[in-house]
């Protein structure tokens, strides 16, 4: 489910790290100030965490050394391998957003970073509503991703990039799944959680969706 793009990612993998350190001219303002975003969130997160598309592990080893748990589960199995190197302190799973292993550790926290825009609109809300499930009392969801504030902002940012010649930038806005803020706010609320939105970049956001304790 959503997995369309693994191939993608297993060649990437080797030079992902590069990328979000700025080498990628097309992608700079993407990935403007990533660490200081993923201190963030792994500042945020409670243990156990339970993070999906955790890539070559950047996310994950700021939450480990805070010494909470994460178990990660990730599609692409170069970026798996990668991972492992980098944070053997991880549980690392094969897996997706909503294919994943049962497993028994209580879930206080679901963190993920560029990568929820890998479902499509119907994929996203059948993930928020089994988190519910899958989620403490309490616990929350915390993504970073890119998001649009509505269509005029999509194509705005689409218009920029493609002045700009990246054209490769261009054509992800255009086709990979990034959500619109309403949109997704919707999705949380309908599932019975409490959401906030911050802009972090001109592309990335920080979404914190808190379940009741009921
Ligand atoms: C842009 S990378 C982000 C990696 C890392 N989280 C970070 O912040 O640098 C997106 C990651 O999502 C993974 N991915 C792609 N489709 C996915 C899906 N359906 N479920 C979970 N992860 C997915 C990719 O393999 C890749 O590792």
């Amino acid at each position: 489910m959503g997995v369309e793009f693994v191939d993608l990612f297993n060649k990437w993998a080797s030079s992902y790290d590069d990328t979000v350190a700025g080498g990628d001219p097309e992608y700079l303002e993407v990935f403007e100030g990533y660490d200081k975003m993923l201190e963030e969130l792994a500042d945020l997160a409670v243990s156990p965490v339970m993070e999906f598309g955790l890539g070559t592990a950047n996310l994950t080893r700021k939450i480990v050394r805070q010494n909470k748990l994460v178990i990660g589960v990730e599609p692409s199995e170069e970026m798996r391998r990668i991972a492992a190197l980098k944070c053997p302190e991880a549980a690392i799973y094969d897996g997706d957003f909503m294919n994943f292993p049962n497993l028994s550790t209580p879930v206080h926290s679901i963190v993920s970073s560029f990568a929820f825009h890998h479902l499509n609109a119907l994929e996203k809300k059948a993930a928020i509503k089994r988190y519910f499930q899958l989620l403490e009392p309490e616990g929350r969801i915390i993504f970073i991703d890119t998001l649009f504030k509505d269509q005029k902002h999509k194509q705005t940012l689409i218009n920029e990039a493609e002045k700009s010649g990246y054209l490769n930038l261009a054509q992800d806005l255009k086709e990979e799944y990034y959500a619109y803020v309403e949109e997704l706010n919707e999705m949380f609320l309908k599932a019975g959680f409490e959401v906030t939105f911050k802009q972090l970049n001109k592309y990335a956001w920080l979404i914190q969706a808190q379940k009741g304790d009921g």
